[in-house]
This record gives C-alpha cells, sequence and structure tokens, in this order.
C-alpha cells in the first residue's frame, strides 16, 4: 500500500509526534505575523536598507508610531521570529549594557513580499487576500460545506464565490489585486519560455480579470489584438489596454492563465 504522508515519523517517537502536533496547530502564526510585517510597512523598510542590517529601533523610528520602545520590542519580537522562518536574517550583538541588540536583513523572500508599486510583481496582494477577515470566514465554514454539501462561500455569504464578489467591492478590489500580482510573476515567466504565441493574430483570455496578464502579452507581441473576457463588474475595474484593431481574416487563440479550479483547489477552499 503507497505511503501519502509528506514526511515519514518514527511512530515510536511519541515526543516527536507531539512536537509535529503543535507545529501543526500554531501553522498561522508565521502567515499572521508576516501579514502584519507586511502591513506595517516593515519588508518595505528592509528591502530599502538593501542588504544593511536594521535594528528594530531604527525600523520604528521610520514609522513614526506613538510608543516607539513598545513597538520596536514588538517589531524585535516579530522579526526574530520570522528569522526562524527565513524571511529575515537576524545578527545579534551584546550591547554596552550587556544585553542582546539584535538587528535584522532582508532575505531573498521579501522581493517577493513587498508593497512598492502597489505590489505588482509581488505576493503581498495575494497574501492581504489570501489573510483578510472576508476571506478567512469562509475558513470558518469548511466542516459545515463538507457535510452539506455546499461550499464554504455559499455557506458564509449565502452564495458563490463570484457572486459574492460581485455585491462585495471591497473584496472584488482586494482579490484582483491578488490576482494581478500572482499573474505578473507567472506572465513574466511564461513570456520568458513560452513560444506559442508567436504568429496570433487575436488572444481572448478568458476569465482574465483586469488584463494583466493580457497587457503583458500583447506588450510583448506587438501586432496581437487582445479580448479580456471576465465578468462585468471585473472589467469595470481593468484599465484599458491600447491596443491594435484586428483585420478581416485572423486566427484567435483561446487561453487562459491561473484558471479558478486548478488555482484554488489545493489549498483555498471558499470557491
Ligand atoms: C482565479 S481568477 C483568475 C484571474 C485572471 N486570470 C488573472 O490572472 O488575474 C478567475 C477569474 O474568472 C472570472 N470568472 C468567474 N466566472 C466567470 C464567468 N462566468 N465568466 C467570465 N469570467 C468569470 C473571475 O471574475 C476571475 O477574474
Amino acid at each position: 500500500m503507497g505511503q501519502t504522508t509528506a514526511v515519514s515519523h518514527d511512530t515510536t517517537d511519541d515526543e516527536a509526534a507531539c512536537m509535529h502536533a503543535l507545529s501543526l496547530l500554531s501553522g498561522f502564526v508565521a502567515p499572521m505575523t508576516l501579514k502584519a510585517v507586511i502591513e506595517l510597512g516593515l519588508i518595505d523598510e528592509l528591502l530599502a536598507a538593501d542588504g544593511q542590517a536594521v535594528t528594530p529601533e531604527e525600523l520604528v523610528a521610520a514609522g513614526r508610531w506613538p510608543r516607539p520602545a513598545e513597538a520596536a520590542a514588538a517589531v524585535d519580537r516579530m522579526l526574530r521570529f520570522l528569522a526562524t522562518h527565513s524571511v529575515v536574517r537576524c545578527t545579534t550583538e551584546v550591547g554596552p549594557d550587556g544585553k542582546d541588540r539584535r538587528s535584522y536583513a532582508a532575505t531573498p523572500v521579501c522581493k517577493w513580499l513587498t508593497t512598492r508599486n502597489g505590489g505588482q510583481g509581488s505576493m503581498a496582494p495575494l497574501w492581504m487576500m489570501n489573510l483578510d477577515k472576508a476571506f478567512m470566514e469562509t475558513w470558518y465554514y469548511m466542516k459545515d460545506a463538507v457535510t452539506e454539501g455546499v461550499t464554504p462561500t455559499e455557506k458564509a455569504y449565502g452564495m458563490p464565490l463570484f457572486e459574492h464578489l460581485e455585491s462585495n467591492e471591497a473584496s472584488s478590489v482586494l482579490f484582483n489585486q491578488a490576482m494581478g500580482g500572482h499573474s505578473e510573476i507567472i506572465t513574466k515567466k511564461l513570456l520568458e519560455r513560452y513560444r506559442g504565441f508567436e504568429g496570433i493574430d487575436g488572444l481572448v483570455d478568458v476569465g482574465g480579470g483586469t488584463g494583466v496578464t493580457l497587457r503583458m502579452i500583447t506588450a510583448q507581441h506587438k501586432d496581437m489584438r487582445g479580448v479580456n473576457y471576465d465578468l462585468p463588474h471585473v472589467i469595470a475595474q481593468a484599465p484599458p489596454i491600447q491596443g491594435k484593431l484586428l483585420g478581416e481574416s485572423y486566427t484567435v487563440c483561446i487561453f487562459t492563465i491561473n484558471p479558478t479550479p486548478l488555482w484554488w483547489m489545493p489549498h483555498i477552499p471558499f470557491c
């Protein structure tokens, strides 16, 4: 019979199993801490330091928060914890008072978590959406969705995901920014490797969101005309793309990137 566990554990080591259970139940702590660190602008501050280690006090000074000593202590704790997840690099020195003084520097993953340029090309918008309160709400209905045979979004909001997004502008904007940021990363790589767009006159992106993917493809293939096909409330948020009109005879390729079923199924229950 096949093994389906990702990690093989010694079945006789009860202490290791106990620690495994503990680490599983604390799994939300790192993403939630990182969300706060992104929102506080600390990732962007560390990136701006360009590899130089920065103390919590220096980071807090940039934020101008009203209780800097308390804020610095909290920032130190959050970053020290995130250093154990290789998000930042921690350096410790003994200060003149004999106490440890820590400083922090960005690691390569920080580039993917920046909010600079509106988070374009970063996973920060996706991070914000996944952990947003309104999106997290659906996770609380996972059990009911299984027992009742509906989706968690239907349980939480009484309708499927895309209907809910149509009636909730804040969530819709968050969702579209998350999709755009993620698609920019994928499409950049796609355009480096994929040659299938060559010779295509017209391209229809089915479920193309706010058109990030199509804009990138048509920017590289100047003779191509793109059609971004999505729901009206999504198209309303999509900036116009300058492009070429199609002639009378053309070949059209229909494609989708970041498709909903594939994208969500492994880890997101709320569709
Ligand atoms: C996972 S998102 C992908 C977004 C987009 N491909 C991107 O990369 O940013 C799925 C998209 O399908 C759209 N969608 C869902 N149902 C649709 C329908 N019936 N007709 C057109 N688009 C739809 C959603 O509005 C959403 O933008």
